[in-house]
C-alpha cells in the first residue's frame, strides 16, 4: 500500500470515530521526507478548539500495561519496574505487527525514520559534541533498549538467526523513537498519551511559558486549543514545553534557531578551570556554581548580587573560550563530506550555540562595562 493510501486509510479511521471537526479550521500538508504539519485555514484565535480525540483512539501507558499483563507478556511485578515510555514501546512494536490491530491505521502513518541523537554514529558523536554528559546519556538508552529488547520481546519472537534479530530490533527503536518524540502530557498516566492526528502538530518555542495548559484531557476527549491566534495559511503549532536544542535532539530529532531556551552545558576542567561541578549556561548566564567559583565573597543565594560582585571580565573571557571551542567543531564539521541530515543538525546545534554565547558575551559586557546589572533581567 503507498502512503496516500495509507493515509486515506488512517482518514477514513478517524472519520468512522468521528474526528471530522478540525478539517474545518486546518489543513494537513505532507512534506517530501514523509513528515507532516497542519496549517490553518481560517485565522484562529487563541484557546480555540483545534482538535478533539476521544479517548477510545488513545494509546496510553495505563491502558498499555493493563493489556501487556492481560495478555500474559509481562507479568505484574516486573511490569511495575519497566518505565511507561518502554512498554508503549513494546506495545507499538506488537501491535504493529498484527494484520487486524485496532490502531493499524494510525501506526502505518508514522515516520519510518528518525533522528534522534541516540542513533548517531559514534563517530560523530565523539567528535563533535561537547555537551557534558551526553555520551553516558546516548550510551544509557542504547543500553535500556537492548535490555528491554532481549527481556520482554525477544521471549514472545520466534528468532533463529541475528539478521533476524537485528530486523526486529531496529523496528522496536522505530517504535521507541516514536513514543518518545510523540508522547503527550496525560496526568496520572505511567506514560502519557499517544493521541492519533494530535501528534501531528510541530512544535514551537515560546518567549515566556505558557500561563494555561493547551493540550489536555477535557470531558472523555484529549483536546489541543490554540495557544496564540494564527493568521490564515500559516502553521499551526504547539508547543513540547521549554525544551532546549539539546532536548529536541535527544528526544525529537531536530533544532530551533533562536531558541530562547537553549542552554551549553559542560565541566569547567575542560576549559582548565578549577570546578569539578557542571556548569548550565543559558540566555541568563552561567549557572550559579560557577559564579560562586569566581566570585569574591558574597550571598550565593542573591544571584543579582552574585552577578555585580562577580569578575564579569572572567565570565565574558570564559564563554570566548567556549566560543573559540565550538567555532572549532564546527569548522571541522563543515569539512565533514556527508551532507545528510544528521550532519546538518548537527551544524544547526553548535550554530544556536555559538548564537547563545554571543548574548551571554555581550550581557557580561555590559555587566562589565556599566558596573551593574541594571541592564539585565535575571527574572526568569
Ligand atoms: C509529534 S511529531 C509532530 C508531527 C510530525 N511532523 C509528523 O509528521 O509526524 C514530532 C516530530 O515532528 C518533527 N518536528 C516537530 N516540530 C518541529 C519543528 N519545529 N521543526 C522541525 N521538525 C519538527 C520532529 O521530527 C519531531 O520528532
Amino acid at each position: 500500500m503507498d502512503d496516500d493510501a495509507k493515509w486515506s486509510r488512517f482518514e477514513r479511521w478517524l472519520e468512522t470515530h468521528q474526528v471530522t471537526q478540525w478539517k474545518q479550521l486546518l489543513s494537513l500538508e505532507h512534506y517530501d521526507d514523509g513528515y507532516r504539519t497542519f496549517h490553518a485555514k481560517k485565522p484562529i484565535s487563541k484557546g480555540s478548539i483545534l482538535l478533539e480525540i476521544p479517548d477510545l483512539l488513545l494509546i496510553t501507558g495505563n491502558k498499555v500495561s493493563k493489556w501487556l499483563e492481560r495478555k500474559n507478556w509481562i507479568s505484574h511485578k516486573p511490569i511495575s519496574g519497566v518505565p511507561g515510555i518502554l512498554l508503549v514501546s513494546i506495545f507499538l512494536f506488537l501491535e504493529s505487527r498484527e494484520e487486524d490491530s485496532f490502531w493499524k491505521p494510525y501506526l502505518e502513518v508514522l515516520p519510518t525514520s528518525y533522528d534522534l541523537l541516540f542513533l548517531f554514529q559514534d563517530s560523530l558523536l565523539r567528535s563533535f559534541v561537547m555537551e557534558a554528559d551526553i555520551i553516558p546519556k546516548v550510551e544509557s538508552t542504547r543500553r535500556i533498549l537492548r535490555d528491554t529488547f532481549q527481556r520482554y520481546v525477544i521471549p514472545h519472537c520466534y528468532v533463529d538467526d541475528r539478521d533476524k534479530w537485528v530486523v526486529l530490533f531496529k523496528e522496536f527503536v522505530r517504535c521507541y523513537c516514536a513514543v518518545v518524540s510523540r508522547i503527550c502530557f496525560l496526568p496520572g498516566d505511567i506514560a502519557g498519551a499517544l493521541v492519533p492526528l494530535g501528534d501531528m502538530f510541530n512544535h514551537e518555542a515560546l518567549d515566556v511559558p505558557m500561563d494555561t495548559v493547551y493540550a489536555k484531557w477535557e470531558r472523555g476527549y484529549y483536546v489541543f486549543r490554540a495557544h496564540r491566534n494564527f493568521s490564515i495559511g500559516t502553521q499551526v503549532f504547539v508547543s513540547y514545553g521549554a525544551c532546549s536544542n539539546t532536548e529536541l535532539l535527544l528526544y525529537y530529532g531536530f533544532t530551533l534557531n533562536e531558541n530562547p531556551w537553549d542552554t551549553l552545558t559542560f565541566y569547567p576542567h575542560e576549559l582548565d578551570i578549577k570546578l569539578n561541578e557542571k556548569v548550565i549556561l543559558d540566555r541568563q548566564g552561567f549557572s550559579v556554581n560557577l559564579l560562586t567559583a569566581i566570585s569574591n565573597d558574597c550571598d550565593e543565594a542573591d544571584v543579582d548580587n552574585l552577578v555585580n560582585e562577580t569578575n564579569c571580565a572572567r565570565l565574558y573571557d570564559i564563554c570566548s573560550l567556549l566560543e573559540t571551542r565550538e567555532s572549532n567543531i564546527l569548522v571541522e564539521l563543515e569539512k565533514v563530506e556527508r551532507n545528510q541530515r544528521r550532519v546538518r543538525l548537527l551544524k544547526s546545534w553548535i550554530r544556536g550555540r555559538l548564537e547563545l554565547l554571543r548574548i551571554v558575551k555581550d550581557m557580561y559586557r555590559n555587566i562589565n562595562q556599566v558596573g551593574h546589572i541594571q541592564q539585565v533581567n535575571f527574572s526568569k
